[in-house]
């Protein structure tokens, strides 16, 4: 199967959380952890989230620095990387910030033809998978459009799927320095879990950043 290379970039807690107990956006990372994020970003021909992360946060997912849009435009590539949400019922809103031009929103076949319909002004559907998105076919659709560099930025739910399924090649860690706690939390990775057999990592590097430390590890 040919498929982009993907690699997750998350910021977490000391304590392994992405977000509250109530499953609200926590700032994380500081000023240069952001600048680092805006830089994979505009580094990647798409963005993936899914749609857990839209109704929490409702991001934007735009590559914030106009010099790095200037630089991806003198490269002959679009301004911005494409934004897409793996989104089985199509439950996105249709005023969700994500949405107009480069937005896709890939749903499963039995996604209600009405939400649908809100939704075709502001994106493009992709439609894979009977009842929920199947990642590894949209792997090979955005594959087939082009994409070579799939950036993955959350959240717990759609991480363990793509861990699960052998679909990560990379993980970018940014520990920052706050405890969140609550053990509904949402975590880097959550899912029923592994049992058996752990996916094991090799660490690329460690940098200091902020007041937290970013890791980059590889993944067998
Ligand atoms: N600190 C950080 O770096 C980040 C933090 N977050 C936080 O994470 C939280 C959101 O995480 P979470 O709730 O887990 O949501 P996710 O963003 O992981 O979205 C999960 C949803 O995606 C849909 N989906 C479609 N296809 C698949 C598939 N094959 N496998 C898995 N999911 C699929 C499912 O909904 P359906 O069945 O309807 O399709 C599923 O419930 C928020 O609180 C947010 O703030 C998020 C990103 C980064
Ligand atoms: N890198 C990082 N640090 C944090 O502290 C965060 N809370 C997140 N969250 C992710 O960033 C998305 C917001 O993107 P926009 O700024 O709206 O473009 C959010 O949805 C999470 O995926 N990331």
């Amino acid at each position: 199967m040919n498929r982009p290379f993907v690699f997750i970039n998350s910021a977490m807690s000391a304590d392994g959380k992405i977000s509250s107990r109530d499953r609200r956006q926590i700032r994380i990372s500081g000023k240069e952890d952001l600048m680092r994020v805006d830089e994979l970003r505009a580094a990647s021909d798409a963005i993936m989230v899914g749609v857990g992360t839209v109704l929490a946060d409702d991001p934007g997912l735009r590559v914030k620095s106009r010099i790095l849009r200037e630089k991806r435009k003198d490269m002959g590539q679009l301004k911005e990387p494409f934004r897409i949400v793996a989104d089985s019922n199509a439950r996105t809103p249709a005023n969700a910030k994500i949405l107009g031009p480069g937005c896709m929103i890939a749903v499963s076949y039995s996604a209600p033809e009405e939400r649908l319909d809100r939704l075709r002004s502001g994106c493009e559907i992709i439609k894979c998978g009977t009842e929920m998105v199947d990642l590894p076919g949209l792997m090979e659709e955005l594959y087939n459009r082009g994409v070579r560099r799939l950036m993955v930025e959350g959240g717990a739910r759609l991480n363990w799927s793509l861990i699960e399924l052998g679909l990560v090649d990379e993980i970018y860690i940014y520990i920052g320095g706050l405890i969140i706690g609550g053990e509904r939390a949402p975590s880097l990775v959550d899912g029923p879990g592994f049992r058996n057999s752990f996916p094991r990592l090799s660490l690329q590097s460690v940098q200091r950043l902020d007041e937290g430390l970013l890791l980059q590890w590889e993944l067998h």
